[in-house]
């Protein structure tokens, strides 16, 4: 357990930065004591290549986003020694990669998808460490909804709960009554996977478990 002194000293602990422009991604660090010293969201073209797989494209945009940030803070004098934490999220049924809903059409597409069936959730985390390390952890999660009736369907389209959502749903809203089935990380779901993501910084020396008593 770090000494009171070093926890009291929050500026003892090393930056990290959060790539992204996900608030669900910030709170679910800040609900882990996780407090990021600055959000850099990167802007990545998020289209899949052709035949890339949905492990391939989260894999390839989560580091894209953590590079885009990586070539920020290492310019800026408060950030150029930090860690740069970033992640993707995909929905995938069966090989069908859906997109992140923007338009009600995207959203009743996915949900038409969705209803009645499995699907995979996939996140990738990309973690570039102060001297430049890349670390990537992919985690699949298998979700199941139950079949929807129109009135759900109507409603949850209503919403706009799917709006910026990948796969145009978002388990922590409406949608988690649909959820029948969930077998892996409900956080990976989200949009981080808790476990996979502490320990990531843990292991590359972002010291999480002493920074609790800072977020308190
Ligand atoms: C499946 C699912 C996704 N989501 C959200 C998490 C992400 O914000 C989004 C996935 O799209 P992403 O492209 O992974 O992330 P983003 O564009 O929102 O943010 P950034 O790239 O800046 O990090 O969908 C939920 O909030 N709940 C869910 O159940």
């Amino acid at each position: 357990m770090a000494s009171s002194s070093e926890v009291s000293n929050p500026s003892g602990r090393p930056k990290l930065v959060l790539a992204s422009a996900s608030p669900r991604r910030l709170g679910l660090l800040q609900q882990a004591g996780i407090e990021p010293d600055a959000l850099l969201p990167a802007d990545v073209d998020e289209t899949p290549l052709k035949n890339e797989s949905a492990k391939d494209l989260a894999k390839r945009l989560a580091r894209s986003k953590a590079e885009v940030a990586r070539k920020v803070a290492r310019v800026r004098e408060d950030l150029k020694d930090a860690y740069i934490l970033s992640a993707d999220t995909v929905v995938v049924v069966g090989k069908r990669i859906l997109p992140k809903a923007e338009l009600v059409d995207e959203a009743a597409g996915c949900l038409r998808l969705l209803s009645g069936r499995a699907h995979r959730v996939y996140t990738s985390v990309c973690l570039i460490t102060p001297k430049d390390s890349v670390r990537e952890r992919l985690v699949e999660t298998r979700v199941r909804f139950k079949r929807l009736s129109r009135d759900e369907f109507e409603r949850y389209l209503a919403s706009g709960d799917w709006r910026g959502k990948a796969g145009g749903y978002a388990i922590q809203g409406l949608a988690g009554t649909f959820v029948v089935k969930l077998v892996g990380s409900y956080s990976n779901v989200v949009g981080l996977p808790l476990y996979e993501a502490a320990a990531l910084l843990d292991g590359e020396g972002y010291p999480v478990r002493s920074s609790w008593l800072d977020a308190a």
